[in-house]
This record gives structure tokens, C-alpha cells and sequence, in this order.
């Protein structure tokens, strides 16, 4: 383990900030931690950090800064531990994080909910055209009601596939069924009944796809699951299938999603997150039946808070060396 910084009697901790915060979180955070924002994506990495992060032994994070072997080697030793203003760790090599004895937190829970609701969100919004329906409103081109204008595609009564049965997943059930939907997910394991509330499930990719009218993408991105989403899984969905994904853009191949949104094999999709955010694959824009929101599914200023809150917590019970649920590393 890396040897603290020396912090004076009474001295708060010195923590580096990636990244800007919600009012509310930098109140909360000056009246404990003495903290350094570099408000700038990269920062980690950037030529010039070096002093203000060797004189840190917190840092905070988020999913756009990448802490893979070589990053976690480049920090410097005073650094002890990493909060990442996330639920996502794909960005953190966690192995490479206990090999050098540093702590990692992250942040699950808060941000199920909120999250949920725009997997929800991306279901309507696919299944209901709102890209077409917006441009059409917006672009001035709407000629008033007619009985063939925009028709869509109903939630209720349809099967809702939810591949990773997780915190968001379990949510997204639970708002889906009020949808009148069906549930059926594919996960790592099986849930405990009380856990899954009535969902059907399914040992495998291969079961869950064919039944799934609706599909939502709801696992972490792992070597498992990355590119999860590619031809020939698709060409096990029903045809005209909506899909969502409010995971990871990894865990889904672009060309091949393009493809099946231009024949119809996949009917719509709404997607939250990309490949190489914020550069979208440039065909998904000429793509009408492809609902696109700019990764916002914990973007609650309630959620955005607590997320916040939870890291705070995090960071202060490592340096009271207490054990917390949420530490990964
Ligand atoms: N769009 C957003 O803004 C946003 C916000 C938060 C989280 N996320 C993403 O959502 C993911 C899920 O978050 P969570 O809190 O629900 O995580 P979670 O760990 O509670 O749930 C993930 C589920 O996926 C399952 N799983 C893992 N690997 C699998 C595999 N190979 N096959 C099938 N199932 C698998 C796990 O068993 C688990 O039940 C995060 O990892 C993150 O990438 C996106
Ligand atoms: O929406 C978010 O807050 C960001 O994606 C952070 O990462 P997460 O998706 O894992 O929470």
C-alpha cells in the first residue's frame, strides 16, 4: 500500500475531482474534503496534473476517465483511493487496483430507478416513433390527425426480454410489467423468487431471443458480453423487434444493428449509450426508427445528488476504515 500524503492535524483530506458536480454535491464536499476539480475530460492523464493529483490521496472519477493497468501504475503514490461517480467499472481495471492495495468504490443503487425510467423511455420511444414524430412536429410539416399517421407499436401485452436481471433490470421489470408486459430475462444466475416478481427465465441467450418482442439490454460491458448484440443474435429476435439498450454501447455491433433497423428485422431502437460515445456510428442518424438519447440515464438531478452523497460516503468510511457493500477494490 501506498504511504498517505502527510495531512496536518485537522487538515481535511485532499481529494482530485475529474470532473464538475452539482452544486449541491460541492457544498457537501468542501465541508470535508479540501478538493481540486480539473473539470476536464482526461484529466488523469493530462500533462500538467501531476502536482495537484501527487498531493491528493482521494480521487474521484467518472466513466469517461479510464483507469486501466497503465493508468492505475501512473498514479501517484499518494493516491489510496478511487471513487467513480458511476455504477459502470468497466473503466477500472480492478485487478491492477488490488495489486497496488488501492480501494475502489462505486456507485450502485441510486441510480437504478432513474435509470430505469429511461429504459422505459427507450421502449416508447422506439416502439411509439417519437424521432419521426419529433421531426415531423418540429419541422413544421405536420398536416394535422389522420388514422395512418406515425402508427407505432404497442408495450402492452407483449414479451419484454431483459438480458442482465440486475438493479436496473429488476427495475425496468417492475415498470414494464405496469406496461402490461410480459417478463422473461436471460442472467448470469437465476434470481430468488421474491426477486423475480413473476419474470420468466431463461438459461440462455439463445432461449430468451426468440420470444422477445421487446429486448433490453441491461448487463454490465465484460469480455462476456461485449459485442453481445451482433447478427446472429439479432436474427434469433422475432422479426420486427424493438430493442433497447441502457447499458453499454459495447455491448452492441453497430454495422450489424444498422442492418437489421434497415430491413425491418429489428423494427426500432432506442439506445442511451454508444460505442466510442460521443461519436455515434454515423448510420444510426439516417436512421428514422432509431430513438437516441446522449447517455442520460442517471442524469436526475435527484440522482445526480445521491450519487454524489454516496461517493462522499464512500470516501469517508475508507478513511475511517470501515467496510462498505460498495467497494469493489
Ligand atoms: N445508461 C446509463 O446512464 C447507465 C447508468 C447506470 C448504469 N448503466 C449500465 O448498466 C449496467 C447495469 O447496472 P446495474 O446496477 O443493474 O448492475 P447489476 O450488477 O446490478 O446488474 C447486472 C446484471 O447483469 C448480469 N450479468 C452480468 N454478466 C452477464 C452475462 N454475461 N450474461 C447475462 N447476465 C449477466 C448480472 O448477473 C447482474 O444481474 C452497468 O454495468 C452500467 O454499464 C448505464
Ligand atoms: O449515467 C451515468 O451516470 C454514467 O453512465 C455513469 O456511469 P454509469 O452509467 O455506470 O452510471
Amino acid at each position: 500500500m501506498a504511504d498517505a500524503v502527510s495531512r496536518a492535524v485537522g487538515a481535511k483530506p485532499r481529494l482530485f475531482v475529474t470532473f464538475s458536480l452539482p452544486p449541491e454535491v460541492r457544498a457537501v464536499i468542501a465541508d470535508s474534503f479540501d478538493a481540486h476539480y480539473a473539470e476536464a475530460p482526461g484529466a488523469l492523464a493530462r500533462p500538467g496534473t501531476e502536482p495537484a493529483l501527487a498531493a491528493c490521496e482521494l480521487v474521484l472519477v467518472t466513466a469517461t476517465d479510464t483507469l486501466d493497468a497503465a493508468a492505475v501504475a501512473a498514479l501517484p503514490a499518494s493516491v489510496r483511493a478511487v471513487a467513480t461517480y458511476s455504477v459502470g467499472h468497466e473503466h477500472i481495471d480492478l485487478a491492477a487496483a488490488r495489486a497496488r492495495g488501492l480501494a475502489i468504490y462505486h456507485t450502485p443503487d441510486v441510480l437504478s430507478e432513474a435509470c430505469a425510467e429511461v429504459g422505459l423511455l427507450l421502449l416508447l420511444g422506439a416502439a411509439r416513433r417519437a424521432t419521426e414524430s419529433i421531426a415531423l412536429v418540429r419541422g413544421g410539416g405536420w398536416q394535422g390527425w389522420t388514422p395512418l399517421q406515425l402508427n407505432g407499436w404497442g408495450l402492452t401485452g407483449k414479451r419484454l426480454g431483459v438480458v442482465g436481471m440486475g438493479r436496473i433490470g429488476r427495475e425496468i421489470a417492475t415498470r414494464a410489467r405496469a406496461f402490461g408486459m410480459d417478463i422473461h430475462y436471460y442472467n448470469r444466475s437465476r434470481l430468488a423468487p421474491e426477486l423475480e416478481a413473476g419474470a420468466r427465465y431463461h438459461a440462455s441467450a439463445e432461449s430468451l431471443l426468440p420470444v422477445s418482442q421487446f429486448l433490453m439490454l441491461a448487463c454490465p460491458a465484460t469480455a462476456d458480453t461485449i459485442g453481445f448484440l451482433n447478427a446472429a443474435r439479432i436474427a434469433q429476435l422475432p422479426r420486427g423487434a424493438i430493442v433497447g439498450n441502457i447499458a453499454r454501447g459495447s455491448l452492441v455491433v453497430d454495422e450489424d444493428l444498422v442492418a437489421a433497423l434497415k430491413t425491418g428485422q429489428v423494427a426500432a431502437a432506442g439506445l442511451d449509450v454508444f460505442n466510442h460515445e460521443p461519436d455515434i456510428h454515423p448510420a444510426y442518424f439516417d436512421l428514422p426508427n432509431c430513438f437516441m438519447l446522449p447517455h442520460v440515464g442517471s442524469a436526475t438531478i435527484e440522482t445526480r445528488v445521491e450519487m454524489g452523497r454516496l461517493v462522499i460516503d464512500s470516501l469517508q468510511a475508507f478513511l475511517r476504515g470501515e467496510p462498505r457493500g460498495n467497494r469493489l477494490a
